[in-house]
């Protein structure tokens, strides 16, 4: 079942096409990233869907209803802003109680309910603090809380754990997707780092210039970018100017990859871009691509090793059972991983 239906959606602000005739299906239950570069439009598009900012044009069905002129308080969806937009001067239980009153719940109701959300994000008996008697997390916490108050049929977060540690912003991602899990709420998060996006996301929706690039699940996007600027904004991708020839095979500046059936080859014969993945490089002494080691750094777990191939600078890692014995200034010889190219169009020249 379809939750969320955007068709042809635009925003403009004077000359600007925040967001740019964005049409996607979002499946009910589903838990969704926007993610993007900053000023890519995601906080737009997601105040779009909450009837925060009119569209310029195209429609917003909910529930199979459409929605595009409904007032905001009237869509019955939870929102957790990046300031958490908290009220001081009340305490944690008027906080997440807000939305109830001001919809004319009863006090009997209303605490009922916050009793049973506080214990829903793990805080409870503190219904009665300040907001500034509470940790960061906990603020984070609250505002969840609150957004969840009305049972929403979508929630909406912008960037809600921006502000926290690189730690805590791990461990409430967790318990966000567990609480979305448990819940069965459909949820959109707009967020900038992609590493939280492909961990909490069924469905990532990647945005460049008020456009949607590429939407799919987090290991499709990751696997099989759509191309060159999601290639290069998820993770991290060697990404190297090619020619695909009419054989199929690629020239990467005088050094000829044969491609494996499982690579995926996204363009026609010209001018493309290559994209492989550290982890996709293999030492091999038949391999075609040879390189020079650059720098090496251990990280334990892991071996990264930058090598210079002409001009462009490859990055490869290795776990540290097959770190090839090498030292800087070696020339080092490696192959793809069979299925870890991608033959991607070239990027577009910027419009000048
Ligand atoms: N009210 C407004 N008036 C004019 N321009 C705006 C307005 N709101 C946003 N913009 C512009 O629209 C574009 C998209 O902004 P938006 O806030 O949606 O981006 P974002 O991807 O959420 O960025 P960030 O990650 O930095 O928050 C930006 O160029 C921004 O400057």
């Amino acid at each position: 079942m379809t939750a969320l239906s955007l068709r042809g959606m635009s925003k403009r602000f004077g000359s600007l096409a925040a967001v740019d005739d964005v049409s996607i299906e979002i499946p009910a239950g589903c838990f969704v990233c926007l993610l993007g570069p900053s000023g890519c439009g995601k906080t737009t598009l997601l105040r779009l869907i909450a009837g925060l900012e009119e569209p310029s044009g195209g429609s917003l069905h909910a529930g199979g209803r459409e929605i595009t002129t409904l007032a905001s308080n009237r869509r019955d969806f939870g929102m957790v802003f990046q300031s958490l937009a908290l009220f001081p001067h009340l305490d944690v239980a008027d906080n997440i109680a807000y939305p109830l009153a001001i919809r004319g719940h009863g006090r009997r109701a209303r605490m009922d309910r916050v009793a049973a959300l506080l214990e829903l994000v793990q805080l409870p008996g503190l219904g009665a603090r300040r907001i500034h008697q509470l940790s960061g997390g906990q603020r984070q916490r609250v505002a969840i809380a609150r957004g969840l108050a009305i049972d929403p049929k979508v929630f909406l977060l912008d960037e809600p754990l921006s502000a926290l540690d690189a730690n805590l912003r791990e461990h409430m991602q967790v318990e966000l997707r567990q609480l979305q899990q448990r819940l069965g709420v459909t949820t959109l998060v707009v967020t900038h780092d992609q590493k939280e996006a492909l961990t909490m996301a069924d469905l990532v929706i990647v945005m460049n210039e008020g456009k949607v690039q590429q939407a799919g699940a987090p290991m499709e996007i990751y696997r099989d970018p759509a191309n060159a600027f999601v290639a290069g904004f998820i993770g991290q991708s060697n990404l190297l100017p090619c020619t695909l020839e009419s054989d199929g095979s690629v020239d990467l500046g005088g050094t000829r990859l044969a491609l494996d059936p499982q690579d995926r080859v996204k363009t026609r014969p010209g001018p493309a871009m290559l994209s492989i993945r550290p982890e996709d490089l293999r030492p091999d002494p038949q391999g075609p691509i040879t390189a020079r080691v650059a720098f090496i750094r251990d990280l334990g777990e892991s071996v990264q090793i930058a090598l210079d191939f002409g001009e462009t600078r490859l990055q490869a890692v290795f776990a540290p059972r097959e770190r090839p014995a090498v030292a800087i200034g070696d020339a080092l010889r490696l192959a793809p991983a069979p299925g870890g190219i991608v033959v991607l169009a070239p990027p577009e020249a910027p419009a000048s």
